[in-house]
C-alpha cells in the first residue's frame, strides 16, 4: 500500500570520484519542481513517524479501537484509497506503544509484515516468508516446523509475537495462511486456538493484485483457519485518494470487472496526449520486471550526449545465513546496480527530506563530486539548503549531506548521497544493509512497485483490461484524478 503523496521534482545526481556510489560516495541532487502544495505527501513508513498520518475517520477509528484496545482479530478492506494503510500504520504504532508497557513483551511482540518487500517496506516490517522462516513456503508442515524451531532468530519471532499484522493479504494465498496457522499452533503449544492464541491484524483489497502462482488461485479468505480466526471484517468506504465521483465510478466498475458504456467511453477518452509539467514523463506502468527494465533502458539510451554513471550497491549481510542475507538484499527496493544518466527521469525510493519524499520524481541533471559541489553547485542552493547542509554533515557515512529541498524554486537542486537501506528484524537487530544512491529509473515501473503509490501522471495499456480488470483497475487507481491517467 501506500506511501507519501507522489510529488514531482527535477533530480540531478552528484556522483563521486570513479562511480562506484558505495565506495566513493559520489552525491546526487535533486531540483523540486513542483510547488509546496503537490509536495505534501502521504504519510511514509519508510520514515515518517507512523503518527504524523491524517486523523482517522469514524470507520477507521473503529477498527483501530476494536483492534489496539479490544485486542480483536480483524480484516479490513476497501478499495484504494479508502485509507487502509493509514489506519494499519496508527494500528502498529498504538500497538507497539501497548506492548512496550506490558510485563514479558518486547518489541517483537508486533510483528509486521506483507508479502513483498516493497509492501513491507510501506509499512515498516519484512515480507512474511522470511519474518516467519517458512522459506518458499512449499515445504511440509513438519519439516518447516523443524526448521523453524532450529532456527533461533525465527523460532524467536514467533514466541514473542503478540500480534501478527499482514498487509496486502490479497497476494497471500490460502496453502500459506493455514501453514501460517498450523505452526502458530504447533509453536506455541496452543492446540486449540487458531492462530495459537497470536492476535491477527489483515489488510487489503481482494480486487487489487492476486496471489502469485502457477496453481489456481486460492486467496486467503478461501483457507480454513480464515472463519476461525478473524472475529470481524470491515470494508472502508470513503476514497480520499481521488475525489472526482465520475473517476471514482470508473475505478469501482473496473475494480469489480464490470464496465458501463459510460465507464468505457471515458477511459477511451483519456487515450490523448498528457499535459506533464517540467519535463516530467508520465510513469508507464507494466505487470512485468523485464518489460520495466526493458522499457528503462530503452528511453535511457535515448537520451544522447548525456554524462553516465554507473552506481554498485555496498552490501552487508550481518546474519551468519549468508544465502539467506542474499535472498533478503533482493527484495530492497533500492537497487544492487544503478545506471544513470543526465537527463533520466528518477524516482526517489526513501523521504531523504521533509519534501524529498519517497515517489518524489525528479530528472538527473548531472554528477558532481562533493568537492566540485561544494565550489559551485551548493552556491545555487538556497540559504534553508546550506542551514541543512550543517545540520546533517555529522553523518555517520562522512558524505556531503542533503540539502533542504524546502524552497519550491524550480532551480534548486538536491543533492543525493548513498543512503542506507536495511533489513531489521523485530527488534531492530539489522539483518542485512545496502548502501546506494536513493533513486530508481522511473520512465517505467513495476504494478507491484507502483502499488500504494500515488502517482501524478500515469500511462496505462489498457488492451484487455476487462480480461484482468484487477490489474488495470489496481494501476488506474494509483492517479489521484482521471486527468492524470493517459490511456497507451
Ligand atoms: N482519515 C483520513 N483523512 C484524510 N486523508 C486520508 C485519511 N485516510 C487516508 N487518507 C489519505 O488517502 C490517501 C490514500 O490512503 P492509503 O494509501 O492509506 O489508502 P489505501 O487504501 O491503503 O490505498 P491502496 O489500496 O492504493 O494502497 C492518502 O493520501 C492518505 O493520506
Amino acid at each position: 500500500m501506500p506511501k507519501p503523496e507522489t510529488s514531482t521534482a527535477n533530480v540531478a545526481i552528484l556522483t563521486p570520484e570513479g562511480g562506484n556510489a558505495a565506495k566513493n560516495k559520489r552525491r546526487s541532487s535533486i531540483e523540486e519542481v513542483l510547488p509546496p502544495s503537490k509536495k505534501q505527501h502521504k504519510d511514509s513508513a519508510t520514515t515518517t513517524s507512523p503518527t504524523d498520518g491524517p486523523q482517522l475517520n469514524g470507520q477507521q477509528e473503529m477498527i483501530r479501537k476494536l483492534v489496539v484496545e479490544g485486542g480483536k482479530s480483524v480484516f479490513f478492506t476497501g478499495s484504494a484509497g479508502t485509507g487502509k494503510s493509514v489506519v494499519l500504520r496508527k494500528i502498529i504504532a498504538d500497538l507497539k506503544e501497548k506492548f512496550k508497557k506490558e510485563p514479558n513483551s518486547t518489541m517483537a511482540a508486533v510483528a509486521v509484515t506483507a508479502p513483498t518487500g516493497i509492501a513491507a517496506c510501506n509499512i515498516g516490517g519484512v515480507t512474511i516468508h522470511s519474518w516467519a522462516g517458512v522459506g518458499t513456503a512449499k515445504e511440509d508442515i513438519t519439516t518447516t516446523v523443524n526448521k523453524i524451531k532450529k532456527n533461533k532468530r525465527h523460532l524467536a519471532n514467533w514466541l514473542r509475537a503478540k500480534v501478527l499484522v499482514i498487509d496486502e493479504v490479497s497476494m497471500v494465498d490460502a496453502y500459506l495462511m493455514d501453514m501460517l496457522a498450523k505452526i502458530a499452533r504447533e509453536l506455541t503449544n496452543r492446540p486449540n486456538d487458531s492462530f495459537g492464541g497470536i492476535q491477527l491484524v489483515v489488510s487489503g483489497d481482494f480486487l487489487q493484485l492476486p496471489p502469485v502462482t502457477k496453481k489456481t488461485v486460492k486467496y486467503a479468505f478461501e483457507s480454513q483457519m480464515w472463519d476461525q480466526t478473524i472475529e470481524q471484517a470491515f470494508i472502508l468506504t470513503e476514497v480520499f485518494r481521488q475525489k472526482d465521483p465520475e473517476f471514482l465510478r470508473v475505478l469501482e466498475e473496473i475494480r469489480v470487472g464490470v464496465a458501463s458504456q459510460a465507464t468505457i467511453d471515458k477511459l477511451q477518452s483519456l487515450s490523448r496526449p498528457l499535459d506533464t509539467k517540467h519535463g516530467i514523463k508520465p510513469i508507464e506502468l507494466y505487470p512485468m520486471r523485464k518489460d520495466v527494465e526493458a522499457r528503462n533502458n530503452w528511453l535511457i539510451a535515448e537520451l544522447k550526449g548525456g554524462e553516465t554513471m554507473s552506481f554498485a550497491a555496498q552490501d552487508s549481510i550481518h546474519i551468519a545465513d549468508k544465502e539467506a542475507g542474499e535472498k533478503m538484499l533482493e527484495q530492497i527496493v533500492a537497487l544492487k546496480s544503478l545506471e544513470l544518466r543526465s537527463g533520466a527521469q528518477v524516482m526517489l525510493i526513501k523521504n531523504v527530506d521533509k519534501n524529498m519524499v519517497n515517489g518524489t520524481m525528479g530528472i538527473v541533471t548531472g554528477f558532481v563530486t562533493p568537492s566540485d559541489a561544494s565550489k559551485e553547485e551548493l552556491q545555487t542552493l538556497p540559504p534553508s539548503a546550506t542551514t541543512a547542509k550543517s545540520r546533517t554533515s555529522g553523518r555517520k557515512d562522512g558524505t556531503a549531506p542533503d540539502t533542504s529541498g524546502g524552497t519550491n524554486q524550480r532551480q534548486d537542486k538536491f543533492p543525493l548521497v548513498p543512503e542506507t537501506f536495511s533489513m531489521e528484524d523485530p527488534e531492530g537487530k539489522v539483518l542485512v544493509e545496502r548502501l546506494q544512491i536513493p533513486v530508481i529509473p522511473a520512465y517505467a515501473l513495476s504494478i507491484h512497485k507502483a502499488q500504494g503509490q500515488t502517482l501524478e501522471h500515469v500511462k496505462i495499456d489498457l488492451s484487455g483490461a476487462f480480461a484482468c480488470g484487477s490489474v488495470a483497475g489496481r494501476n488506474i487507481g494509483q492517479a489521484s484524478d482521471c486527468r492524470q491517467v493517459k490511456h497507451m
